[in-house]
C-alpha cells in the first residue's frame, strides 16, 4: 500500500531533510536529475548507447533547475543539447541558479518562445521540467506553444526515431494534487489528428480533449503524488517511474496494509509497499472473510442482499453471487413475494426470502446473524426504497459492531430529493458507493463541475462527503476514492499498469456493492469498513484483469477463486 503525497507534504520532507543537515537542497537537485536520466536509459536502453539529441525546457523554479542537471549529465555524454529557459535566470531560485550556471559553462540558454523552440531537427528525446510541484495557477501559453513546437518538430536527414517525452516529477500543467491539467485557453485549431479542439481555461473537463502536454514517462521523486493518480486515461504522466532520491529517513513510517489508513495520508490500494509486492498473506489476506479450520459457516457472516420486483433482480442476484464468492458464509436475497418465482429459478447456494415491505425488513434484521446488508441494485427509485434504507440503518445492533449496510444505486437516487434525510439513517457501518452521477444527486456541491470550478480535488470532495454523511463513501471511476469521516482517504488506481477498461460493462457496479457486503459481513472485520472498502475495490479490478476481454459482470464474482489462487491464499 504505497502512500501518496501533497505538493505541500513533499515539501514538508525535503525541508526536514535540509534542516537536518543531512542533504542540501542542491544535492536532492543533483539526485533528481541522475534519476531521471537513469530512468530515462532504463526505459529507452536504445538512448543509453551512443550519443543522442535532446531539447530540455526549464521552467523558472527548482524544476528547472532539475531540468539543468539533466542537461549537463546529458552532454557530458556527449549528447547535443538545446536548452530553453522560460523566464529571466537572475531570478531563479539559488539552487536552481547554482544549476543553471554550471550548465551555461557547457552550452547555451535561450529563452523560451515556440518560434525558437520550434526550430530545428526533431531530437531523441524532449525534457519537460518545466513545472513540477510548485505549480499554482495555469501554465503560460508560450510554455505550452513552445512544448507543441518541439515536438512537431521534422525529422532531419534520415532520421526516423519518434520525439520520446520525458516529464521531471509531473508533466508541466499537471496540479499534483487535484489531477487538473492547468492549462490556459487556446484558441481553437483547425481538426488536424493531434491538434487542441477546446481546453477549458485551467482544467482539463473532458477526458475526450487531447492534452497538449503529456509525456511517454514521468520521472517523479520519492513518493508519487496524488495527481499522478487522479484522472482518467489517457494519463498525461505516461508512464509512472518514482526514483528514490534519498529521503527516507526524513519521512514518517507508512501505516500497515491491514489496518486502517490515517487520515494524514493518502494511500495508493495495492500490493506494493515500500516499492515491492506484498504476500498476499499479508494483504489482502488479512482482511478477507476466510474459513477458519472448524468454523462454522456463521463465523463469517451472513449477508442479505434486497431485490426489486419482477424482472428486476438480475442486479440482486450479481451482488448476493459476489458476496458469497468474496466471503460471506451465507447469503439471502429478499425479494418482493410477486418476485419470488422468478428468483427461486435463478439462485441456488444463495437462500431466498419474501420481504413485502420496510416493516417487514424491520422484523427480519431482528435476526443479529444478519450482519451485512445490501440494498440498491435494481431495487427501483421512491420512496418505498427509501424506507428500506431507513429500515436497514434503523436495525443495526449494537454489538459485536454495528451490522454494515451497503448502499448504492437506487439505494442512493431514492434521497435526490432530500440528502439529509438520508445522512440523517446513516451509521459509521454504512458505506456508500456511488458512481460521479449518483454523487452529484446526493452531493451537488462536491460534483465534478462545482469541486472544478473551487479547484477542490476529488479525494477532498470525497473527504467532506464521507464527513458530511456519517460514513465511509467509495466514489466510482477509474480513479475510485474512498474516504471515511475521520478523513481517512485512498485511491485504486485503475490506470497505468493496472487499467481494466472491460470493467465497464453493465452490473459491474453491483457486483462491487456485493463484494463490499460479503467482506463486511464477516464477524472478524475491522469496525471502520474503509480497508475492507479498500480490499474490494481492489479485488474487483483484479477479477476483471485476471478475466481479461469479453468480461461482463457475471464474470467477476466466478473469477475471484483465480485471483485467491493467485495470491497464495
Ligand atoms: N521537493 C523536493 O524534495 C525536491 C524538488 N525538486 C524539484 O523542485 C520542484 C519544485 O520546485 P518549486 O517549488 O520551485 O516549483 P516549480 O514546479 O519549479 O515551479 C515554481 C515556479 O514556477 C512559478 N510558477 C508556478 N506556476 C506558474 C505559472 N502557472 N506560470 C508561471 N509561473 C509559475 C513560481 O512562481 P510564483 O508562483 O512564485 O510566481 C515558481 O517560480 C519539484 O517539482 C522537483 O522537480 C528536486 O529538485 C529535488 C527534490
Ligand atoms: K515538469
Amino acid at each position: 500500500m504505497a502512500e501518496l503525497l501533497t505538493s505541500a507534504q513533499m515539501r514538508a520532507v525535503e525541508q526536514a531533510a535540509i534542516a537536518s543537515g543531512s542533504s542540501s537542497g542542491l544535492t536532492l537537485m543533483e539526485r533528481a536529475g541522475r534519476a531521471v536520466v537513469d530512468a530515462v536509459f532504463t526505459e529507452w536502453p536504445d538512448l543509453a548507447e551512443g550519443r543522442h539529441r535532446a531539447v530540455v525546457l526549464c521552467g523558472p523554479g527548482n524544476n528547472g533547475g532539475d531540468g539543468f542537471v539533466i542537461a549537463r549529465r546529458l552532454a557530458v555524454r556527449g549528447w547535443q543539447v538545446e536548452l530553453f529557459l522560460l523566464g529571466d535566470p537572475d531570478k531563479l531560485p539559488p539552487d536552481a541558479r547554482r544549476m543553471h550556471d554550471l550548465w551555461a559553462a557547457m552550452g547555451p540558454v535561450r529563452g523560451l518562445a515556440p518560434e525558437s523552440a520550434g526550430a530545428g531537427a526533431r531530437p531523441d528525446l524532449l525534457v519537460d521540467a518545466l513545472f513540477g510541484t510548485g505549480l499554482s495557477r495555469p501554465i503560460p501559453e508560450a510554455a505550452v506553444g513552445a512544448f507543441r513546437a518541439v515536438r512537431e518538430r521534422k525529422a532531419g536527414g534520415l532520421r526516423t526515431s519518434p520525439c520520446r517525452v520525458v516529464a521531471v516529477d509531473s508533466p508541466s500543467g499537471l496540479d499534483c494534487d487535484s489531477g487538473e491539467m492547468l492549462l490556459p485557453a487556446l484558441p481553437q485549431t483547425a481538426g488536424r489528428a493531434g491538434d487542441v479542439q477546446s481546453v477549458a481555461p485551467a482544467a482539463r473537463m473532458s477526458p475526450d480533449v487531447p492534452l497538449p502536454i503529456s509525456a511517454d514517462l514521468t520521472v517523479t521523486f520519492h513518493k508519487p503524488k496524488l495527481g499522478h493518480y487522479l484522472g482518467h486515461p489517457p494519463m498525461p504522466s505516461g508512464k509512472l517511474a518514482v526514483a528514490d532520491i534519498g529521503l527516507a529517513d526524513w519521512d514518517r513510517p507508512e501505516t500497515l496494509a491491514s489496518q486502517p489508513p490515517s487520515a494524514e495520508r493518502v494511500r495508493l490500494v495495492g500490493r506494493i509497499q515500500h516499492g515491492a509486492p506484498m504476500p498476499g498473506r499479508m494483504w489482502p489476506g488479512p482482511l478477507l472473510n476466510v474459513p477458519g479450520p472448524g468454523l462454522h459457516k456463521y463465523a463469517r457472516g451472513h449477508a442479505l442482499v434486497l431485490a426489486g420486483g419482477p424482472g428486476r433482480g438480475g442486479a440482486a442476484r450479481l451482488a448476493a453471487r459476489a458476496a458469497l464468492r468474496v466471503g460471506a458464509g451465507l447469503v439471502t436475497v429478499a425479494c418482493p413475494p410477486e418476485a419470488q418465482a422468478e428468483n427461486a429459478a435463478r439462485l441456488d447456494a444463495i437462500m431466498l426470502r419474501p420481504l413485502a415491505d420496510a416493516e417487514a425488513l424491520a422484523e427480519m434484521l431482528t435476526d443479529r446473524r444478519l450482519s451485512a446488508v445490501c440494498l440498491g441494485p435494481g431495487l427501483g427509485v421512491g420512496a418505498a426504497t427509501a424506507a428500506l434504507v431507513a429500515a436497514a440503518c434503523a436495525s443495526a445492533p449494537r454489538a459485536p459492531a454495528p451490522r454494515a449496510v451497503v448502499l448504492d444505486a437506487d439505494a442512493l437516487t431514492s434521497f435526490a430529493d432530500d440528502p439529509d434525510a438520508l445522512f440523517a439513517d446513516l451509521h459509521a457501518r454504512c458505506v456508500l458507493t456511488p458512481h460521479e452521477g449518483e454523487f452529484a444527486r446526493l452531493f451537488p456541491d462536491l460534483a465534478a463541475p462545482a469541486r472544478r470550478a473551487r479547484g477542490q480535488s476529488k479525494v477532498e470532495a470525497c473527504r467532506a462527503a464521507a464527513a458530511r454523511a456519517g460514513c465511509t463513501v467509495l466514489l466510482k471511476g477509474p480513479d475510485t476514492v474512498i474516504a471515511s469521516p475521520g478523513g481517512a482517504a485512498s485511491i485504486h488506481a485503475a490506470l497505468y499498469d493496472r487499467a481494466a477498461p472491460w470493467l465497464g460493462t453493465a452490473g459491474a457496479g453491483d457486483v462491487l456493492a456485493g463484494m463490499i457486503a460479503g467482506l463486511l459481513a464477516s464477524p472478524q472485520a475491522f469496525a471502520s469498513p474503509h480497508p475492507h472498502v479498500e480490499v474490494a475495490a481492489w479485488l474487483h479490478v483484479e477479477a476483471a484483469r485476471t478475466f481479461g476481454p469479453g468480461l461482463i459482470a457475471e464474470d467477476l464474482p466466478e473469477t475471484l477463486p483465480r485471483v485467491f489462487r493467485d495470491l497464495g491464499l
